[in-house]
């Protein structure tokens, strides 16, 4: 059966390795499904945060079909795997059961970073979100917390620190004991090909951001130039983490972040994503674990 991985800050980590991406859609639409009637039933809200790039593609890929679907993962950690095959219904966050069966009134969506450039511009994370996602369910408009794209970037930072030091005030955002930082309940995150996330870049001095919760770059490598991004504080005071990785193109950044041999001076910006007190699961592919041992 089933087994979790490696526990470094005392938190579960689970790799998942899927067929194909559109088995990897299909578990994660009922992985967050699950999550946000968890927390809707826990703390009468549930707090998503996305980021952009192929991720929004994974909650929006395959196609509905009527019939049951028969979909392989593979459960690894080092030294161990198993294949588990599962009959899920082929279906997507956006589509039946879960557009009716998913209380969308209790969600409440942030964007782990955002491109500084106006809502309807093509580089925009929330317009990739709202045109693949967001305009196909019913979550309240003034529950979608969107940057202020009238600011600078500098600006714009400031402003969605503040939005969410309000909505923590309010008890809508859950706060980390451990940390103090906010917790969000689920991030759903990708990757770079340089082992990036939100836009924390290798090598970049963001990284090491330990006080803010919210920060902006000015000369991201990838572009836009101009971004938003939540510090490494916040991402790793989250409740649940999903790492949605596919790609032959990242299997140097997977096998580096899951290999047991750690150097604390050249970790890239995934390996420095480790949670405090949380699960952090990667939905990944084969040719996103190519490079692994134990596959
Ligand atoms: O604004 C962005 O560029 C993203 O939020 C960024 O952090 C993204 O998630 C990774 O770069 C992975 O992107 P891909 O999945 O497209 O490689």
């Amino acid at each position: 059966m089933a087994t979790d991985g490696a526990t470094p800050a005392g938190s579960k980590s689970k790799l998942l390795v899927f067929d194909s991406k559109e088995d990897l859609a299909v578990s994660l639409a009922k992985y967050t499904a699950e999550l946000s009637q968890k927390f809707a039933a826990e703390r009468g809200a549930f707090t998503a945060v996305l980021s952009g790039g192929s991720l929004i593609d994974s909650l929006r890929f395959f196609d509905v079909s009527p019939t049951p679907h028969r979909s392989r993962f593979f459960w690894v950690s080092p030294g161990f795997t198993d294949h588990v095959e599962i009959c899920w219904f082929h279906s997507k966050l956006t589509e039946p059961p879960y557009l009716e069966s998913v209380d969308w009134s209790k969600w409440h969506v942030f964007w782990v970073d955002e491109r500084v450039v106006p809502k309807d511009h093509e580089d925009s994370n929330y317009k990739l979100a709202f045109d693949g996602f967001l305009s196909k369910v019913p979550i309240p408009p003034g529950q979608v917390y969107a940057i202020n794209d009238a600011l600078s970037a500098e600006g714009a930072a400031d402003d969605y620190e503040a939005c969410l030091k309000q909505l923590v005030k309010n008890g809508v955002i859950a706060m980390s004991t451990a940390t103090g930082f906010p917790r969000f309940d689920l991030q759903l995150l990708g990757m770079g090909p340089d082992g990036h996330i939100a836009s924390l870049f290798p090598g970049h001095p963001l990284v090491n951001e330990k006080e803010r919760w919210v920060t902006y770059i000015k000369d991201s490598p990838k572009p836009p130039p101009e971004r938003i991004t939540f510090t490494f504080p916040v991402i790793n005071s989250s409740a649940y983490i999903a790492m949605v990785v596919t790609g032959a193109g990242k299997a140097g950044p997977v096998q580096k972040a899951l290999s047991d041999k750690k150097t604390s001076s050249d970790l890239l910006p995934i390996e420095m994503a480790v949670l405090q007190d949380g699960e952090f699961t990667w939905f990944t592919d084969k040719p996103a674990v190519s490079l692994l041992q134990n596959k």
